[in-house]
Formats: C-alpha cells, structure tokens, sequence
C-alpha cells in the first residue's frame, strides 16, 4: 500500500505540484469541517437547553456555513485532482505502451505471462484517476478519525475504541478484495481466448472461413464456454469477498451500539449533558461514515496497488529482456557480406530447435531466395538477420563482426523490410510511408520518390488531401485501400529506407499470382539492385514461388531448420535432390 501511495503521490508531484497541494488543502478543510460541525451542534443544543437564542442562532448559522464547507470544498479539490488523475493515466499508459516495446527483440510478444499481465494492466489503468482521489480523500479521512477520536476520548476514554473497531472491516475488506483479484488473475486466461474468439467472429477474413466451414456454432459454443467459466471463476472470488466483508462490518455495528449505549446510560446517570448525547450520536454516525468511505476507498486503492505491482512486474519482465546492446558501428557497405556461424535458435519458452547448426554465407551484392516446406524455419531467420531476435547458439557475422556487438539501432536503420503480414496504419499518408524513415517525413521529394519507385502513383491520387490524406477508417474518414494497396504502402515504406544493406522480402507475395508477384519483385528489384551496386548490399526474400526464386544469385533451401542445399539454380538443378524435385513438381503443374 505504501508503495502504490508514494507511486501515485510522486507521479502527481511531478504532474503537477500546485494542483496535488491545492487539493489536498481543499479535502483537508472539508474533512475538518465534519467533527467541527459536531462539536456545533453540541454547543447549540446546550444553548437551546440553557435558553440562550442569541447564541444559538449564531452557533446554528456556524453549523449552515460548515455543512456548505463540507459539502462544497469537495467539488472544487475533485477538479484538481480529476486533472492530476488524468495526468497520472497519460503517463502510465506512455510507460505500457514503452515498456511493451522498450525491448529490440519481439521476445516480449512470445511470453505468455507477459501478455496476460499487460491485459490485467491495460484493463486496470483507467483506475489510476480514482485511485489517486482515493488516496488523498483517504488521507482526508485520517486527519479526520483522529480529530473524531480525539473529541470523543474528552467524553469517555472507552470511547477511543471506537475507530479502532473499524480494524476487523478494514482488515477483513483487503482480504475480500484479494480474493477477488486473485480470481480475475485465474480468468485473463479465458479472456484472452473470448477476446481473441470475438475478434475472429467479427473480422472479415476469419468469417468467411468459419462461415463456409460451418464453424460459427462452435465458435459461440467455445465462447459462451469460456464465458460462462470465467463468470463462475468471479462469481465465486465475488461471493466469498462479500461474505468477509459482512463478517467486519459486524463486527463494527456491534462496537457502535456499544458507544451508544454507553453515554446514553451516562446522561441517564447525570454524568453527561444533552449536548454530550448528541456530539456523542453525531460524531459515532461521523465515525460509521468514515469506516464505510475507507473500506470502499482502500478497496479502489488496493486494485490501484495490484495494478503497480504488475507494472512493477512488467518492468522487471521487460528489463530482463533488454539485452546489453552494442555498440559497434554498421559499415557503409558490405565487403564481406552476412555470414551465418553454426547459427541455433529455440523461441523463449520453447525446448524445440526451430534453427540447427546453420552455416550460410550472404554474398556482398547478392540476392538470395529461401525456400523450404511451411514451418522450416524461413521467417525465423529473417527475424534473426533483422535483429529482432538473437541466435540461441552460434553467431550472425556482419563483415566478420558478431550482429550483437553492432549498435542495434543502426543496424535496424540499414534493413529495410517487407513482410508478409505488413502493418496497416492507418496514419496520414506521408507519415505511412514516413514511417520507414522519419527524417523524410516532411520531405516530399523522397516520399514521391519512394512512392514512385513502389508503383503507388494511383494510391497517391485517390487518397484526398494526397500526401496529407488519411488511409484507413478505423479511427477517421480515411480513404479505403485494397489489401494489394495496404501492401505498397508497405512496399514504398521499404523503399524510402536510407542506405539499407539487407533488404528483406519475407513472402510478401503470397497472397499475388504470379504475374502480380513478377511485377512486385521487379518494382523492388530496382531499388535491391541500385543498393547492391552502391553498398554490396543484400536482398534476401522468401517465396514458394520457383519462377521467382530461380533469378537468384543464391537459393538456400532450409529443412526442419537446417541448411539442405545451397547454390545457383542451375547446380541445384544439376544437384537432382530436394530443389530440382520441388522445381519439377511446381512447374509441371503450371503446364
Ligand atoms: N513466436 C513464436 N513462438 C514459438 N514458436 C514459433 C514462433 N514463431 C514461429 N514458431 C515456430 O517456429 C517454426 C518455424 O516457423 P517459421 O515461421 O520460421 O517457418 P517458415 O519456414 O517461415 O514457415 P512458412 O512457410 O509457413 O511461413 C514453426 O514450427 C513455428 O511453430
């Protein structure tokens, strides 16, 4: 708890320092005006009884102005603190958004533990703004309890024990809501898979093939399962936090009569006045108030408390996956080119070799195809030539030095990407295609240019507003673009890349025919020559497709993760093993 008060205290600090102190001075009055009015009303009631009008028409009025103070004061600290709040949320959500991508490799997107705890997290940020008016209203609400304790122990020291009853709900309420948070932490599991099940019965390209599949049944099936299973997991974190929490409140109720009781029998003994009956009945209603406001406020500030540890969580996750990166400087060209040394690789978390003992030389200036049957391991070494991942065993040398020791962001700045599954964003035009390379992105030559070179001449002219127009229409009134299109954007976004040395084609084509596929490769094929000309620089694409494949300088055919055959097509052919039966198969059912 104290740490989630001095996460969300400092995060206002350094918000804002005016608006936190405003508002803690605005709640502090308010909460003092309530044992103050208490004491007011015991005043005019001994007034009243002792006929003293002039008195208690002022103590009467002083009662009015405190009860405006109580309830107005409120009002204007909740717009210092609703903005300090927002504030707070701006800032965590700017470190989720850092913390699941501060890393260079992807290994963060393959840890199951990871992903669910950013789904407990995303869900929970929006609590941060009444997590921090909860903690101060909560420090409020102590100043409080002790000016209320304070007064009643004048009364009848006994009566001291009546804040501390409300120990038994405030334990027993942190216990309840642990159970429930511990139930929700059982069901992320399930609410990934009911998110992921909704996405696939609401996306276009998944409906149609659960619809012709017959499918959708047993998607709502597995949904309503899943569902219907999460439900009962918090219902039953719900029903026993409920239960707990009656048992505390019990036991409070029972400490209240008490006090009553007490000073009632003193009046009736004489020991106590009217005016101590009432401040008594006042101040022990106050105290009730008080202990139902903390248990409901130390419940948002418990969840607020669950949501820094996971973000505590998540930055030890995601620390341990940054790698000390280094620092070497990327050459200006390629002499030697891109060697692969007995390279393995396991993704995180998995026991299963996916690259075995590869041994590879990417020639300067050369364009290399890979081919091999689904799942040989084809995107798996494209991701470790960008860098996103690194070798298991083994190492990728860039001109003789280890690709680890090179500065990872100057390496990512010289390959220039194209993937099968490239991103769609949905920004203006420029910055889409900007995107590859920030320093252009209010330089309209190079966009035009990069444009150009990519064939997206057409596109340029149906986006309205050009260069400045939106695509896509997810979050705006963007122009609507084929996926053929969303993928040259893709293709200029490669192309506006400064200098790379390893251009990449991970099956872009896939969804092409062959013609398309042609057509593609030759627009990119220009730019992939110019670059092998000027900086001995790489191309190394992935296609199934052997009218492609067969015009490269070098065809790597990988198996089961390993290297099976190397060379031209010509000595592959001569070769009469896997690449000339594949090369066979395909062509003849071309024929
Ligand atoms: N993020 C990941 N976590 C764990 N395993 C993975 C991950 N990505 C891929 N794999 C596994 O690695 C193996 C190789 O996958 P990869 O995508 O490299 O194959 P590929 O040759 O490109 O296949 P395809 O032709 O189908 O695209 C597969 O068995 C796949 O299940």
């Amino acid at each position: 708890m104290r740490s989630t008060a001095a996460l969300l205290l400092g995060m206002a600090l350094r918000g804002s320092r005016g608006r936190l102190f405003g508002a803690m001075a605005l709640l502090l009055a308010g909460y003092l005006a309530t044992p103050a009015v208490a004491l007011v009303l015991r005043g005019f009631t001994d007034a009243a009884l002792g006929h003293d009008p002039g008195t208690a028409a002022r103590l009467a009025l002083a009662a009015i102005a405190l009860l405006l103070a109580e309830l107005m004061l409120g009002h204007f600290a909740h717009l210092l603190y609703f903005e300090l709040g927002e504030l707070e949320e701006a800032a965590l959500q700017a470190e989720l958004l850092k913390l699941s991508n501060g890393t260079q490799g992807l290994e963060t997107f393959d840890s199951p533990e990871f992903a669910d705890t950013l789904v407990l997290v995303r869900e929970d940020l929006p609590r941060t703004r009444a997590a921090l008016e909860a903690l101060l209203q909560l420090g409020g609400l102590a100043v409080q309890t002790v000016v209320t304790t304070a007064i009643l122990a004048t009364l009848d020291p006994w009566l001291v024990l009546l804040p501390l009853a409300a120990v038994a709900p405030v334990l027993l309420g942190r216990r309840a809501q642990d159970r429930v948070e511990r139930a929700k932490e059982r069901t992320a599991p399930r609410i990934r898979l009911t998110r992921h099940l909704l996405t696939l019965g609401t996306t276009a390209t998944a409906v149609k093939e659960l619809r012709l599949c017959g499918t959708e049944e047993e998607l709502l099936v597995r949904h309503r399962t899943a569902w219907q299973a999460t439900t009962a997991e918090l219902r039953r974190g719900h029903l026993s936090g409920a239960l707990l929490r009656a048992a505390g409140q019990l036991v409070f109720a029972a400490a209240y009569g008490g006090a009553v009781l007490l000073v009632l029998r003193q009046a009736v003994d004489g020991r106590a006045g009217a005016g101590d009956v009432v401040l008594v009945i006042t101040l022990a209603v106050q105290v009730s108030v008080q202990v139902a406001s903390a248990l409901g406020l130390l419940t948002v500030l418990q969840g607020a408390g669950r949501m820094a540890e996971r973000m505590a969580e998540l930055r030890g996750r995601s620390a341990a996956m940054v790698r000390p990166g280094g620092d070497g400087t990327v050459p200006a060209r390629l002499e030697r080119g891109i060697r692969f040394e007995s390279v393995g690789f396991r993704y995180p978390g998995s026991d299963r070799p996916v690259l075995d003992g590869v041994d590879l030389l990417l020639p300067p200036g050369a364009t290399v195809a890979l081919v091999g049957e689904n799942g040989a391991g084809k995107s798996t070494l494209v991701k470790l030539l960008c860098g996103l991942y690194r070798p298991t065993s083994g190492r990728i040398l860039v001109d003789g030095v280890d690709l680890r020791e090179l500065s990872a962001e100057q390496w990512s700045a010289r390959v220039a990407p194209l993937f099968q599954d490239f991103a769609r964003l949905e920004l203006l035009l420029r910055e889409n295609v900007g995107v590859g390379a920030l320093a252009a992105l209010h330089d309209d030559a190079a966009l035009t240019a990069a444009l150009a070179r990519a064939r997206a001449e057409r596109i340029v002219e149906q986006v309205p507003g050009g260069l400045d127009g939106l695509v896509g229409r997810s979050y705006g009134d963007g122009a609507e673009l084929s996926g053929g299109q969303w993928q040259t954007l893709g293709l200029a976004r490669c192309l506006v890349r400064p200098e790379p040395l390893l251009m990449l084609l991970d099956e872009p084509a896939a969804a092409l025919d062959a013609a398309a596929e042609a057509a593609l490769f030759e627009r990119f094929g220009d730019s992939a020559g110019q670059a092998a000309r000027e900086r001995g620089a790489v191309t190394l694409f992935v296609s199934h497709r052997f009218s492609t494949v067969r015009s490269a300088d070098l065809i790597v055919v990988l198996e089961h993760g390993r290297v099976l055959e190397a060379g031209s097509h010509t000595e592959l052919m001569a070769d009469r093993r896997t690449y000339r039966e594949l090369f066979e198969l395909q062509a003849r059912a071309y024929r």
